[in-house]
């Protein structure tokens, strides 16, 4: 038996960081995915057989024996309450690291070590100690502000979840292999991958899971989420500074300043929050005609500037994201860093009427920085499955 499952990376419009601490954020789903295939032989004898793991973006593949999984983790691979995922306790996370440190990851790749403890936790929890073989891959890039941790997770847990017989496919999606999941069952979904995005990122907002899960563009706040019907999706020209950095050090530090100045840090949060209730005002309004593309475009300019600004206090930004701001400066293009900051990925706004020219203007500087640029979609569908 195959199972695929997909599943979007995302990019925060307004409030990373500061949703962490409970203010209001704004993400959107893009279209490039992570995929996760799970192959499953026939059921057999108890402890027999390898639970493996090929990251193909990595080149990396992992195998555990299910005989040491289950000396190693005892209760945990008899299988979890499905329908009520339990976090991952201290216990049990360290005995999931040693797991994954009995495989010699290069020192270059060591970052990877918190995917393969989310997998485990994943895998066990949800299949128990069954054999079995996922293949990953994706077209995110890691670690740079767009989701792939999220992407990961959901995309696990989605095909895991499938596999375990909880949830199911309800329709199609037009055109495609593809098909969607009923609100139930993404729900149950999204609480599973939360917590293996707990494994990587420490202090999740949630709001990338829930992003990558449902898709669309929405509003989250304190785990509640509305979603936001946005008529013409904004364009955005995405750099990839190719900065690397890791979510769970820079949430770390937030909210270490924050506990060094709490009330400059509880005033800068709650401005982001204004600016993202703001920009989700405006992102509706678009959608009703009562305010001109011009105007929205103009409006969301400004408050992605003035959150930029606020990440800056928060000490998210690096000299490569302020490379990317001088640069698009210079043509009137405004931008902010999308994600966790400290290089990665940033978002610059592409109004309806800029010229080609321009756009093709800055995008040579950008490219000649070292920098990646692309173009994605934004709002579309949140995770997928496929049943082989
Ligand atoms: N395709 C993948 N294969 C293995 N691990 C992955 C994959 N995608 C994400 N991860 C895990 O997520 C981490 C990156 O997450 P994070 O630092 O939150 O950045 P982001 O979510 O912005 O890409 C990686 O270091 C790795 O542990
Ligand atoms: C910084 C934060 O707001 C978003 C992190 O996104 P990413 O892992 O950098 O793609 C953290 C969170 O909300 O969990
Ligand atoms: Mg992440």
């Amino acid at each position: 038996m195959e199972i695929r499952a997909r599943a979007p990376g995302k990019i925060i419009l307004a409030g990373e960081h500061a949703v962490v601490h409970g203010s209001s954020a704004v993400a959107a789903a893009i279209d490039l995915y992570t995929q996760s295939s799970l192959h499953l032989p026939p059921s057999g004898e108890d402890g027999a057989g390898v639970v493996e793991v090929d990251l193909t973006d990595s080149c990396l593949a992992f195998s555990w024996p299910c005989s040491r999984l289950l000396e190693a983790l005892g209760e945990t691979c008899r299988k979890a309450e499905l329908q009520a995922p339990r976090p991952c306790s201290p216990e049990e996370l360290a005995a999931i690291a040693k797991l994954v440190e009995l495989h010699e990851i290069p020192e270059a790749k060591i970052w990877l070590s918190a995917g393969l403890s989310a997998f485990l936790y994943l895998y066990t929890s949800i299949l128990g100690c069954r054999p079995g073989k996922v293949v990953v891959s994706s077209g995110l890039p890691m670690g740079a502000g767009l989701g792939s941790s999220a992407a990961f997770s959901v995309s696990l847990s989605g095909a895991l979840l499938t596999a375990a017989g909880v949830v199911c496919a309800e329709g199609v999606v037009g055109g495609t292999e593809w098909q969607l999941l009923g609100k139930d069952h993404l729900e149950l979904v999204n609480t599973w991958a939360f917590q293996g995005e707990k494994i990587i990122h420490g202090k999740p907002s949630g709001i990338d899971n829930a992003v990558s899960t449902f898709g669309s563009m929405i509003k989250f706040k304190k785990g509640e989420l509305t979603n936001l019907k946005s008529g013409n999706p904004v364009k955005m020209l995405i750099t990839d500074t190719r900065v690397g950095r890791n979510t769970k050090a820079l949430v770390a530090g937030v909210s270490e300043r924050a506990s060094r100045h709490p009330d400059a840090m509880a005033s800068v949060f709650h401005a982001v929050n204004t600016i993202s209730e703001e920009l989700s005002s405006i992102v509706e309004l678009a959608a009703t005609d009562e305010i001109s593309m011009t105007s929205k475009e103009e409006k969301l300019a400004e408050l992605m500037e003035m959150n930029q600004g606020l990440l800056q206090c928060m000490g998210v930004s690096h000299s490569s994201i302020e490379t990317v701001l001088r640069s698009t400066l210079k043509y009137n293009l405004v931008s902010k860093l999308t994600g966790a900051g400290g290089g990665g990925c940033v978002l610059t706004l592409i109004p309806t009427l800029l010229s080609k020219l321009v756009l093709e203007k800055v995008t040579t500087e950008l490219e000649s920085h070292g920098f990646r640029c692309f173009k994605v979609e934004v709002g579309g569908q949140g995770l997928q499955t496929h049943r082989g």
